[in-house]
């Protein structure tokens, strides 16, 4: 199948789902999503669709726009050249398309934010600084960081204090641009040994540090191996939510080839009136060309909940 017929068999079945969706039962104009495109931010990742639309990144997100997707993540982000750093938020914009958190931070082999140290906090605090860099020139407006690993022989309380006190620094290093910092729970099945994993200890320390620009990616993915209960912990730590991150479990890999039933999740998303980004983080179940478009099916089918 060439790259036009793709497209359009996407955004036909993205239509279809909105005439599905849009009768006069849903009333409020402004809940329809526009036709072909997805009702939430599901953000595929560069290279993803590489086998459709090569290895340009701007071809990559014209791709991703013309299949109904309204946002994309780099992960890798800060380590491309800054002048393709504008390039794609130049293309990004042209498209209305958000840009999900980059990483700034998630060094898993050491202990970083729990010392309390002051030449972590000073070595963090410059990270952050780069960071805001970046997200000016892109306009993204996350960057993610992990805590990094805990500390065997301190208390855990001492540790979570120390945590707090580098995040406000770091959070405080945000002010004057518009960058929010996402803090990221890791499973200890793929990440051991890391401090922060569940949702319940990410909302304590976001409500402690008690700054707009210390928010928590909800990685359901992670979640669902750490504690499951995906809906309650979401609705419980939602003011505290600022991106997510997906992918089905086990196997980190596109919606429907595990446990977790997305189409709820993203139905309950909706309805609480997210607007944010959803990074696909995880593999494909299948390879090449079909593998792409398996996966733009796997989305549409979890996106056709009815609202
Ligand atoms: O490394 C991982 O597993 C992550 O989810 C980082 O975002």
């Amino acid at each position: 199948m060439d790259r036009r017929t793709f497209i359009s068999t996407g955004v036909a079945a993205g239509a279809a789902a909105v005439t599905a969706t849009s009768s006069s039962v849903l009333g409020a104009e402004e809940k329809q999503p526009a036709p072909g495109k997805f009702k939430l931010g599901y953000a595929p990742s560069l290279g993803v669709f590489k086998e459709h639309a090569g290895t340009d990144p701007i071809e990559q997100i014209k791709f991703m726009a013309d299949q109904g997707f309204t946002a994309i993540f780099d992960n890798g982000l800060m380590r491309k050249p800054p002048e393709l750093q504008k390039k794609i938020a130049a293309e990004l914009a042209k498209h209305e398309m958000q840009m999900g958190p980059f990483v700034l931070y998630a060094d898993f082999g050491t202990e970083s934010m729990v010392t309390g140290k002051k030449e972590d906090r000073d070595m963090l605090v410059n990270r952050v600084k780069e960071g805001v860099e970046v997200a000016k020139r892109t306009n993204c407006k996350w960057a993610l960081m992990v805590p990094g690993r805990y500390n065997q022989r301190t208390d855990w309380g001492y540790q979570t204090a120390n945590v707090v006190d580098t995040m406000k620094a770091c959070a405080e290093a945000c002010e004057g641009s518009e960058m929010v910092i996402v803090l990221e729970p890791l499973n200890k099945l793929n990440h051991p040994g890391l401090f922060l994993t569940k949702m319940p200890q990410a909302y304590q320390i976001c409500n402690a540090v008690d700054h707009p620009a210390c928010k928590i990616v909800d990685d359901v993915y992670h979640q669902q191996i750490t504690e499951g209960d995906l809906i309650r912990n979401i609705d419980k730590a939602y003011d505290q939510i600022a991106a997510f991150h997906l992918g089905d479990n086990p196997g980190r890999r596109e919606p429907g080839t595990g446990e977790i039933n997305f189409k709820n999740i993203f139905k309950h998303l909706y309805k609480k009136g997210y607007k944010g980004v959803l990074c696909m983080e995880h593999g494909r179940s299948k390879k090449g060309k079909e593998g792409e478009k398996a996966l733009i099916e796997a989305y549409r089918e979890a996106d056709s909940f009815e609202v």
